[in-house]
């Protein structure tokens, strides 16, 4: 998926007449597979190895998920463009296009804390297994029989082509995405040349998703944010043209579950409501959610 998000962004460059060179960097997050991301610890497993490229001039841009890429990057890095946003729906991916979530004794996988809990709350007879490694690997291990369906990203299962897969499409009102969901990050050095900044930026940036985003990672900063925490945010813009942002946070077992809705006019205002609607749900239960959760990771930490 990550070489497919390069090659996309070189495809758009080189429609603009920009020369492109991918360099391939390997992470943290795509070697260490054996363990779930929130027992990883560090953040930016995903992204680290690029952000050093990018100071050291390897490379002019690095290419994210926008949903991996940590609440708060470095001060000599900054995040340039958000490429338009695909569906950002959470989906069931099964090799038997009659997989029903109706039926007794389903095993799932999913490697995110947020979709485990969601599951947990909506389903509570599903039974959830761990799931780590690149797409093409759970997949193979879903044909092994290791699960009977996954729960993943819309747009990585699009972006590989494996939609055909895809046996139920997930209401985003009640599995609300993650942070960024579905859209690419274009990150680079703050004192990467200022002319090919701008030109970079008119060809990547999708400015109403560039919003969205805004107040998403306002939201999730606010949040002490990580991919490790089961928290939520979605914004998008209403047929009234008012950016809304739809945010919250769940428990490990799914039970308590602190949700808000606000909107803004402006946006200009998009971060000031991302701030605004997670101090908001931290308040209203979600601090308590979130002491509740570094509680469950201290007893559980043999396990690192
Ligand atoms: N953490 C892995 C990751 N990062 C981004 C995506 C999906 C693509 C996207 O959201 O843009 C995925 C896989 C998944 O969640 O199924």
């Amino acid at each position: 998926m990550a070489l497919w998000q390069a090659n996309h962004v070189a495809a758009c460059l080189e429609r603009e007449l920009f020369q492109t060179e991918i360099v391939i960097i390997t992470t943290k997050g795509d070697v260490v597979l054996d363990r779930s991301l929130d027992k990883i610890g560090a953040k930016g497993v995903f992204t680290e190895e690029l952000e050093e490229s990018l100071r050291n001039g390897t490379i002019d841009i690095a290419v994210h998920s926008a949903k991996d890429v940590q609440s708060t990057i470095p001060d000599d890095l900054e995040l340039l463009a958000f490429m338009e946003r695909e569906k950002v729906n959470d989906v069931i991916v099964s090799f038997d296009p009659a997989f029903s979530l109706q039926q007794p004794s389903i095993v799932l996988g999913t490697s995110s804390t947020r979709r485990r809990s969601m599951l947990k709350r909506y389903y509570p007879d599903i039974i959830t297994a761990e799931s780590r490694g690149n797409l093409q690997t759970r997949l193979r291990k879903l044909e092994e029989g290791q699960y009977d369906a996954l729960v993943l990203a819309f747009a990585g299962v699009h972006r590989m082509e494996y939609d055909h897969l895809i046996t139920h499409m997930l209401p985003e009102t009640q599995f609300v995405p993650a942070a960024g969901q579905g859209s690419i990050a274009i990150e680079c050095a703050k004192n990467l040349d200022l002319g090919r900044k701008i030109a970079l930026q008119g060809i990547l940036d999708h400015t109403d998703t560039h919003a969205c985003l805004r107040a998403e990672r306002a939201f999730l900063r606010t949040m002490e944010g990580g991919c490790s925490i089961p928290s939520f945010a979605l914004a998008t813009y209403t047929d009234e043209g008012l950016l809304q942002l739809h945010g919250g946070l769940i428990s490990l077992d799914g039970q308590q579950y602190v949700e808000e809705i606000s909107a803004v006019t402006d946006v200009d205002q998009a971060e000031n409501m991302g701030f605004s609607l997670a101090e908001s749900v931290l308040s209203r239960g979600g601090k308590q959610i979130l002491a509740e959760i570094r509680g469950h990771r201290e007893s559980d930490s043999s396990t690192f």
